[in-house]
């Protein structure tokens, strides 16, 4: 019976992606960031942040990512604490608003970017990456060059870098915030056949309500000074969702509450 109860909780904690338990961040000059975040995210999870500017967004993001360091507090990830040394950066990956690409290579290099760290054979790296623009829509766009590439497209070969290493975790710095309303949506609906296909864990960042409740299963609202986690909200409409969803009055209403909650 011990067993079983100790084998639950064990299942339970392996089903975690990110675990962060009382997460500050003070940054060299004094600005406290984020203050005292808990927050559990599970594996499969999509979850939005949404907050005002400065609310600290992005230095979560980056605490997760290891790109900051943690002042306060402790983060797992895939069990591990933040700072183990052993952890594998293939799990994670980044995708940042302005789609940087390298503009010297094609879209094929510059898609291969990542496999050409590891040890991985020529064949299975030509394999990976193929399969990975068939994923995003860019079969055909290999040769292209990123300065022939529309917004929108520049930020397919954006998805498709961070996807072709397979990570169990992606986050996704306001992806689509510069984009204009059609490829957004677009986009939308690309990346929810993504992460249904791929079934890892997307953390998206965005100050777009509509997006936040369209694409994701949770989402966390932010307030700022100090950057605190308010709320996080169960959006319990099913998946698939389509173009239907955003006309129905519980999206109206998750909308409405998180919009409201925004305002306090
Ligand atoms: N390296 C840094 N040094 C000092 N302060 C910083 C640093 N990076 C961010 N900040 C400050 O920390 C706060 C949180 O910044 P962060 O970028 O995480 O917010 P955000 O919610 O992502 O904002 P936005 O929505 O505008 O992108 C802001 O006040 C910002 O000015």
């Amino acid at each position: 019976m011990q067993a079983d109860i100790q084998k639950t909780e064990q299942e339970k904690h392996t089903a975690e992606t990110i675990s962060m338990k009382n997460v500050s961040k003070v940054y060299d000059n004094g600005h406290t960031a984020v203050q005292n975040v808990d927050l559990t995210i599970k594996e499969g999870d999509f979850v939005s942040f949404v907050g005002p500017s400065g609310c600290g967004k992005s230095t979560i993001f980056k605490m997760v990512a290891g790109l900051t360091t943690i002042t306060e507090g402790h983060i797992h990830l895939f069990n591990k604490e933040i700072d183990s040394s052993d952890r594998d950066s293939r799990d994670l990956a980044y995708v940042f608003q302005d789609a940087t690409l390298l503009p010297w290579l094609n879209i094929e290099k510059n898609v291969r970017m990542p496999l050409t760290f590891q040890s991985i054979k020529k064949e299975e790296q030509n394999k990976m990456v193929q399969e990975t623009l068939e994923l995003v829509g860019l079969k055909g766009y290999e040769r292209a060059m990123p300065r022939e590439l529309s917004g929108g497209m520049k930020m397919r070969v954006s998805i498709a870098r961070a996807l072709v290493s397979k990570p169990k975790l992606l986050l996704m710095d306001e992806p689509f915030g510069a984009l204009d309303e059609i490829t957004r949506q677009n986009l939308q609906e690309e990346l929810l056949r993504i992460w249904n296909s791929q079934k890892m864990t997307v953390l998206f960042i965005t100050h777009n309500v509509f997006e936040s409740v369209y694409l994701s299963n949770r989402v966390a609202v932010m307030t700022a000074s100090p950057g605190k986690v308010d709320d996080v909200i169960d959006i319990p409409l099913s998946y698939p969702r389509n173009s239907d969803v955003r006309t129905a009055p519980e999206f109206s209403n998750l909308v409405a509450e998180i919009s409201e909650k925004l305002k306090n």
